[in-house]
């Protein structure tokens, strides 16, 4: 298998966590090989900045150039690439007005490690009317399909945020509305992490440890639920803070049962969102961070009643998939295929986004 070419893809996603990047090679169509990956965690100072600068539609040049900056370094320790995919950092998120902000350049990350960026990959599908988000599927459907799947799956993404795509690796157009359905799913990680870093000075949940201590409030979440946005119809995207009213709905209750009525908010929200899957999934498998949280892992094999597994149980690595995501959407753009589908992101119609800078 001699096709395709090294592509390197960043994100820094909605937890603020820090930058990941990861190699594929890959010619936008199937995934051929995974690469070296690297994180580079944002120290808690940079992380004060980046969650001060959240809302902001102009971030000031120190926002930025602290984004660029990590990606820099974090790319300075990979290589062998031809191409980068750079997501930036999400600060802003509001399509319905056919707006969305990944802050940094990616021009400027051309010039500095001397190989093309694909980057500003949303903002050409919001503007088509789209949501903007997820942009993930049409990665989620070529690894169905890699790892040969038969059967209609889901892929749950427990980031900052949750997402969902319902793939059916049987048709091999990632652009064919029966391939793919997918939506954000509702608050994953990122109201546990705030409530975790407010009460216990703890930046997250570890295993779902505190989770499993607490008694979850069946009311708060059946009310989280009634949510317009669970009955909406897909597709439909999520700012980080749209749901803030949530770890209010918690302030009365003692730490553990509000993590943990936190935690089953998150798994009941995934649950709902199966009921706009066309058909009954084979599968459940979870990538990013959610999936090393046990007790919500257990919430979601009671609540969808299916099986739920690790994206690993594929053979993927599940704190990559969102990077080799932007490197696989970055062969796409430059191959001239569409990176978002009606389907994935609401767009009026299957577009390419990304702008590509070449370095001088
Ligand atoms: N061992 C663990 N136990 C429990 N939770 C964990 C663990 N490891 C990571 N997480 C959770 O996963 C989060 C990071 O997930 P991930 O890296 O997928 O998010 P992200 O990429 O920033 O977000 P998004 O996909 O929304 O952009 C952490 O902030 C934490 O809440
Ligand atoms: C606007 C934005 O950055 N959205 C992120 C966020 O994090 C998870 C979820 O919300 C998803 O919609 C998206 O990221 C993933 C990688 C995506 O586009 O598929």
């Amino acid at each position: 298998m001699g096709a395709g070419i090294w592509v390197a893809g960043c994100m820094s996603g909605t937890s603020l966590d820090g930058v990941d990047v990861a190699m594929i090679r890959t010619d936008g169509v199937s995934l051929f090989e995974a690469g070296d990956h690297v994180f580079r965690p944002y120290s808690e100072a940079e992380q004060a900045v980046l969650r001060a600068a959240l809302g902001s539609w102009d971030a000031p040049s120190e926002v930025t150039e602290l984004i660029e900056t990590a990606h820099a370094e974090a790319l300075s320790h990979l290589d062998g690439y031809e191409l980068i995919g750079f997501h930036g950092q999400t600060l802003a998120h509001d399509p319905a007005n056919r707006r969305t902000y990944q802050a940094g350049d990616g021009s400027i990350l051309a010039e500095v490690l001397g190989a093309p960026v694909v980057w500003d990959f949303r903002t050409a599908d919001v503007q088509m009317g789209g949501q903007g988000a997820p942009l993930a599927p049409f990665y989620h459907h070529a690894l169905a399909r890699v790892a040969g799947l038969d059967a209609p799956v889901v892929i749950v993404n427990l980031g900052g945020v949750g997402n969902m795509t319902y793939v059916d690796p049987r048709i091999a157009d990632p652009v064919n509305p029966a391939a793919l359905l997918a939506f954000d799913t509702g608050p994953a990680n990122a109201p546990i992490n705030d409530l975790m870093r407010d009460r216990m000075g703890r930046a997250f949940d570890e295993g779902g440890a505190v989770a499993a201590l607490g008694a979850v409030n069946a009311d708060i979440v059946a009310d989280f639920l009634t949510a317009p946005f669970f009955a909406k119809m897909p597709p439909k995207s999520l700012d980080r803070n749209d749901f803030h009213a949530l770890l209010a709905s918690v302030a009365e209750l003692d730490d553990a049962g509000a993590i943990a009525t936190l935690t089953a908010c998150v798994s009941a929200s995934v649950a709902a969102s199966l009921n706009h899957c066309p058909h009954k999934p084979s599968a459940l498998y979870v990538t990013g961070g959610g999936r090393h949280n046990d007790t919500l892992m257990a919430m979601l094999t009671r609540d969808t009643g299916l099986h739920v597994a690790p994206i690993e149980d594929l053979g993927f690595d599940g704190d990559m998939l969102e990077a080799q995501a932007f490197a696989f959407l970055a062969a796409r753009v430059l191959n001239g295929l569409a990176t978002s589908a009606p389907s994935t992101t609401g767009v009026s119609a299957a577009i390419g986004g990304g702008r590509v800078s070449r370095p001088t």
